[in-house]
């Protein structure tokens, strides 16, 4: 069942040298999980943040952090972000040789495992492990960068997993990832995603503009 909207900002398009006030800020603005997009400069064509970050973000909330991963080999990299204090481990199928044993392990470590499928990656991937998540991750653009343009073929994605979803009735975040703004949210949600995420639409405007900007995504884009 869909569950109520919730908002993970992307940390990726906060202010990169004040990052734990810009963790605080958002979590004050009604944010529900942190998003922090780990990427390898191999994966995908961008470098950002470690597990070392990730520790040091960690006293600045109670949030969850929701921790996409976009790192190949993803498999030796687990535990060090387990132990930095994610709550939620999200991988690529691309990322590793044995997607199922990688979920496995994500949960022997007590964490919340999440598969990520990018605009190309059929929905069979997540046919043998979604009874073992807690989270699927539809990329509605290509990673690697914030800013991007929503893709709008995910949207029958992200209806075709809603149903997959239902159908195991169990309770499984669907969230969306990727140009989603005041336009795209209710498009997403009407589709059957309950977790946004959103960089860019959080944070322009500056701190500010946070609290309004989440409650505006939360409500389906209204003004
Ligand atoms: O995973 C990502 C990119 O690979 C980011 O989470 C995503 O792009 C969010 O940024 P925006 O809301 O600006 O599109
Ligand atoms: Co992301």
């Amino acid at each position: 069942m869909q569950q109520p909207v919730r908002i993970a900002p992307s940390i990726l398009s906060a202010d990169f040298a004040e990052l734990g006030a810009e963790v605080r800020r958002i979590d004050a603005a009604g944010a529900d999980y942190i998003h922090v997009d780990v990427m390898d400069g191999h994966f995908v064509p961008n470098i950002t943040i470690g597990p070392a970050v990730v520790k040091a973000l960690r006293p600045h909330t109670a949030k969850p952090f929701d921790v996409h991963l976009m790192i190949a080999p993803v498999d030796p990299y687990l535990e060090a972000f387990a132990a930095a204090g994610a709550d939620i481990l999200s991988v690529h199928p691309e990322s590793g040789p044995h997607l199922h044993r990688t979920v496995q392990t994500i949960r022997a470590l007590g964490k919340k495992a999440g598969v990520v499928l990018n605009p190309a990656t059929p929905l069979s991937v997540l046919d043998y492990v979604i009874e073992d998540l807690d989270l699927v991750l539809v990329m509605s653009v290509n990673p690697g960068f914030g800013g991007q343009s929503f893709i709008d073929s995910q949207l029958r994605k992200i209806e075709a997993i809603r149903k997959l979803i239902d159908a195991t009735g169990k309770t499984i975040d669907l969230e969306v990832d990727g140009g989603i703004d005041t336009a795209t949210a209710p498009r997403a949600i009407a589709a059957g995603a309950d977790v946004l995420v959103a960089g860019t639409a959080t944070f322009r405007g500056g701190p500010d503009a946070y609290g309004a900007n989440i409650a505006r995504l939360r409500g389906g884009g209204a003004a």
